[in-house]
């Protein structure tokens, strides 16, 4: 069953995506996050939060299984703004979120990770936004997040090709704080957040409401655009042929059309 495991430890909780094979975002797993994001607001104690996943990877992103079952494009727009609404409250949260990432964030899992506050990741993790291998575009904020992490050029480049980068490289590049080893991963998430929580519940919620005034104006308007073109990708059929090759684990043949 895909759930959200959520695990609470002294002033540091942890949420773990279940979900597999491949912690994908469905809708309902999107749900389960902002229902267990409701049950941590009410906990007066918890100073820093962890968001991890089981199994092989951290997420390979939104349920591409899924968007066969939506029809036009205003659903696709829809699941888009659940997911880009979800991330921006996230990323707004009074308590910092740290992604501990391992094994795969691509697409809405980069995404997902992209909304936390801090990212820690293991070396050998693939990082990416692969949408345009599938003849689609990144519609949970990708297109927004991503450049101001790594800057533009970069993050054409990641999005054009497709191509994830290791964790290390994210590291390099400024989209991941710290990269280790994956067997040390977890330990390393928990040391830092026992860090913060060491720290005045005060001090934390007065800098978590003040850094987010660094975020460019632009932000919102881009998403809005994003969702809005991610509903009118789905009419392409590049689209369907990208998500039948993936389902039938084959290269997609795209007319650009
Ligand atoms: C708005 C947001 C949009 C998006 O996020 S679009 C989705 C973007 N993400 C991707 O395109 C990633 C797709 N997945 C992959 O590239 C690969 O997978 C991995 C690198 C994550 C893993 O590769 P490997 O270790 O070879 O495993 P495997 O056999 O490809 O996958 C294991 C099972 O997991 C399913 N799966 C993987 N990713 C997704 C997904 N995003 N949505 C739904 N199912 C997924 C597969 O189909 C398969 O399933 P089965 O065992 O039944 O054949």
């Amino acid at each position: 069953m895909s759930t959200i495991h959520y695990q609470k430890s002294g002033q540091v909780a942890s949420l773990t995506i279940s979900s597999p094979p491949a912690n994908a975002l469905s809708r309902a797993i999107l749900e389960q996050l902002e229902a267990v994001l409701d049950e941590v607001e009410q906990e007066q104690d918890i100073k820093a939060l962890i968001l991890k996943g089981e199994g092989k990877f951290f997420s390979a992103g939104a349920d591409i299984k899924e968007f066969t079952s939506l029809q036009q494009a205003e659903d696709y727009t829809a699941l888009a703004k659940q997911g880009q609404e979800l991330f921006n409250r996230m990323e707004g949260f009074k308590i910092p979120i740290i992604a501990a990432v391992h094994g795969a964030a691509l697409g809405g899992g980069l995404e997902l990770a992209m909304a936390c506050h801090i990212r820690l990741v293991s070396e050998q993790a693939k990082l990416g936004l692969p949408e345009l291998t599938i003849g689609i575009i990144p519609g949970f904020a990708g297109t927004q997040r991503l450049p101001a992490y790594v800057g533009a050029a970069k993050a054409y480049e990641m999005i054009l090709t497709g191509e994830p980068i290791s964790g290390r490289m994210a590291a390099e590049y400024g989209l991941a704080n710290h990269s280790y080893p994956e067997e040390v991963l977890f330990e390393k998430a928990n040391e830092l957040a026992a860090k913060v929580a060491a720290k005045s519940g005060p001090t934390i919620h007065r800098v978590m409401k003040l850094i987010p005034y660094t975020k460019n104006k632009n932000f919102q308007e881009g998403i809005e655009a994003e969702a809005e073109a991610f509903g009118e990708i789905f009419g392409n059929e590049d689209a369907s042929e990208g998500i039948t090759a993936f389902i039938e684990k084959r290269k997609p043949s795209f007319q650009d059309k």
